[in-house]
This record gives C-alpha cells, sequence and structure tokens, in this order.
C-alpha cells in the first residue's frame, strides 16, 4: 500500500510532496460508515478529512456532529497517521449548522418539566461541543483549508485546528446572533485566543458582519491566502508533508505543549514542559535527528517510528 501511494508522489527537494494530480483526485463521495465525510490518505502519514454535503453546502446535520467524533477519534489512535488536513467538498467549505436538522433536534429537547428539558439540552450542546473539541484534543495537528463561505459551525471548527489556510474568495461569518442564538460550540471560547483584538472578536460575534480573506489574513484567523481551491489543498498537502516528514514525538508533543500554554500561565506551562520532556527527551527520534543535524541531513531523510 505504502509503495501504491509513493508512486503517486513526486520526490522534490527530499520531500514525498503530492503532484496536482494527486490534489485533482481527491474525493468527494462519503466514505463509509460515514455519510457526511470523505477520509482519505493523498500523502504518506497524512489524512484528508472533507465535509461532504456538497448538494447541502456541508451544511451539519445530525450525523456531522457525532461523525466527527468518531472520526477524529480514530485518527487519534491511527500510528499511521500524523497530520490531518480538512477541507470542504463543493462550493464552498461549510454553511454551518443544518438548520432544517437544527430544529428538529435541538430545539425540542425531551423533558417532563423545565429541569429536565434543561438538563436534556446541556447534554445536546455539551454533545455539539464535543464534535469541535476533539479535533482540538487530538493530538495530531490539523491544518484546515476553507474555500467560499464558512459561516457559523464552521467557524467553531477552524478555531479549534491548529492552522488555518483560505482562499481568496473565502468569507468568515459568526453568523449565530442573526438566528437568535449565542454561539456555543467553540467560536466564543477560541476565537478571542486565535485574534490578537477582541475588539474585533467582539465586533464579529455581535454583528454577525462577513470578514473576508484579505482581513482574516490581517488579523491573523488564517495564516495564508491563496488564489483558488486547487492552489489552496496544494499548499495545504505540501503543508502537511512539511509536519509529517517530522518527528512525531515532537510534533504532538509541540501541539500539546502549545495548548496547554495557550490556557495557562507561563510558569504553569514551563512546568507542564519540564515533566513532559523528562520522558520525551529520551526518546529515539532525538538521536536520529541530532546525528542527521550533524549529517547536515534533513529530519525529512529520518526514518521515525510510528507513533
Ligand atoms: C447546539 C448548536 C450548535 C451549533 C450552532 C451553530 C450555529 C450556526 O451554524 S449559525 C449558521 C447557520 N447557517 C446559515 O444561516 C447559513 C444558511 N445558508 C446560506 O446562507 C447559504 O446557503 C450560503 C451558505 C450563503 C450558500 O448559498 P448558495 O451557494 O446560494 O446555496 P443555497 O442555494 O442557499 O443552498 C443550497 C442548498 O443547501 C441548503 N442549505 C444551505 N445552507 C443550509 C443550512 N445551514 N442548513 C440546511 N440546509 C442548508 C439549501 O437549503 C439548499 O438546499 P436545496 O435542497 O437545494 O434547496
Amino acid at each position: 500500500m505504502a509503495a501504491l501511494i509513493r508512486s503517486v508522489f513526486v520526490k522534490n527537494r527530499g520531500l514525498w510532496l503530492p503532484g496536482l494530480s494527486a490534489v485533482r483526485a481527491m474525493s468527494s463521495e462519503p466514505t463509509p460508515p460515514f455519510s457526511t465525510l470523505s477520509v482519505s490518505h493523498p500523502a504518506i502519514a497524512v489524512t484528508h478529512v472533507e465535509l461532504c454535503r456538497p448538494a447541502k453546502r456541508n451544511a451539519m446535520n445530525q450525523a456531522f456532529w457525532s461523525e466527527m467524533v468518531d472520526c477524529f477519534s480514530q485518527i487519534a489512535l491511527d500510528s499511521e497517521c500524523r497530520v490531518v488536513v480538512v477541507s470542504g467538498a463543493g462550493k464552498l467549505f461549510t454553511a454551518g449548522i443544518d438548520l432544517m436538522d437544527m430544529a428538529a433536534h435541538v430545539l425540542q429537547p425531551e423533558g417532563d418539566d423545565v429541569a429536565r428539558m434543561s438538563w436534556n439540552m446541556r447534554r445536546i450542546v455539551t454533545k455539539y461541543q464535543e464534535t469541535f473539541s476533539i479535533i482540538e484534543k487530538c493530538p495530531k495537528p490539523v491544518v484546515v483549508a476553507v474555500h467560499g463561505a464558512c459561516v457559523g459551525g464552521g467557524v467553531d471548527l477552524i478555531t479549534a485546528c491548529d492552522i488555518r489556510l483560505c482562499t481568496q474568495d473565502a468569507w468568515f461569518q459568526v453568523k449565530e446572533v442573526d438566528i437568535g442564538l449565542a454561539a456555543d460550540v467553540g467560536t466564543l471560547q477560541r476565537l478571542p485566543k486565535v485574534i490578537g483584538s477582541r475588539s474585533l472578536v467582539n465586533e464579529l460575534a455581535l454583528t454577525a458582519r462577513k470578514m473576508y480573506s484579505d482581513e482574516a489574513k490581517s488579523c491573523g484567523l488564517v495564516s495564508r491566502v491563496f488564489a483558488d481551491k486547487e492552489a489552496m489543498m496544494c499548499g495545504a498537502l505540501e503543508l502537511a508533508g512539511e509536519i509529517a516528514a517530522r518527528s512525531p514525538v515532537a510534533v504532538q508533543g509541540t501541539k500539546i505543549n502549545l495548548l496547554y500554554s495557550r490556557d495557562h500561565s507561563v510558569s504553569e506551562g514551563l512546568d507542564y514542559m519540564a515533566t513532559w520532556n523528562m520522558s520525551m527527551l529520551q526518546t529515539q527520534d532525538l538521536v536520529k535527528s541530532a546525528q542527521a543535524a550533524m549529517e547536515r541531513k534533513s529530519p525529512k531523510d529520518v526514518p521515525f517510528s510510528k507513533l
């Protein structure tokens, strides 16, 4: 299988990079057992998760909310996977929560009285929150590639990812106030950590105005803007290849410690780091990587064990 995958790629500057044909061949059919996600392996150690309800603009229906949890739970345990790319099939990234579904499931919690209905509503919101928290908890870095619209739940999703890319035609909308609710699955908690300006976060969340790619880049929501989707997917896979080629012990330790430090003081973060590295510095990856550096080789030329 590895040989088959390798045959699709071109060797370039010591990296296994997917050719344009691999990007063009990336599928847009749900992968069973999923009905809303297409999962593929476009490059060595790279998993691609595509939101895949293009006819409904990848609106997040009931199946989606649980399939993402199943999918990322599997990815977290998959020692072949070192990095994930998330994108959307069809015209745009996502139209957010499926409004038809929401009416049927979110707005009618079961229960005989207010207390029981409220308790069940809390369970529903917590379950929906897990759909994106699982991305953040995944030890493998997640690169998200946004084209066209990224509405409501889409912003919740991308703020749980580690690296955000978009196309020139992308726009982002914290749409929730327009549909009568306070965003409740991550945007209000994570967006202020992503964008430096709280004033801008407040403006976006309180007015639901669209933010276009140039502003998304200048405020730090995305790190790169590409001319079109094809260029973005090539860029996303190249970036994923760079990450995948490095020590998974180093990469996963870096993600976990960056997230820990985001939510703790410098002193707590340093303490956590010291405890982390008291075991992780004993990895063979360090010896192999240091040796490669001495020999002026790239980390990409070092074979690391699976993690
Ligand atoms: C516990 C709560 C957890 C999470 C809460 C999240 C909150 C949110 O996500 S708020 C945001 C809700 N989303 C919206 O308000 C967006 C609604 N959609 C649109 O504005 C537009 O569709 C568009 C995204 C701008 C795209 O426009 P266009 O390309 O012109 O497509 P359409 O012709 O409008 O739609 C095609 C097709 O898709 C269906 N659809 C689109 N969005 C949704 C949606 N959010 N829910 C359900 N279905 C959607 C639309 O009905 C069309 O279906 P047909 O069968 O072809 O009619």
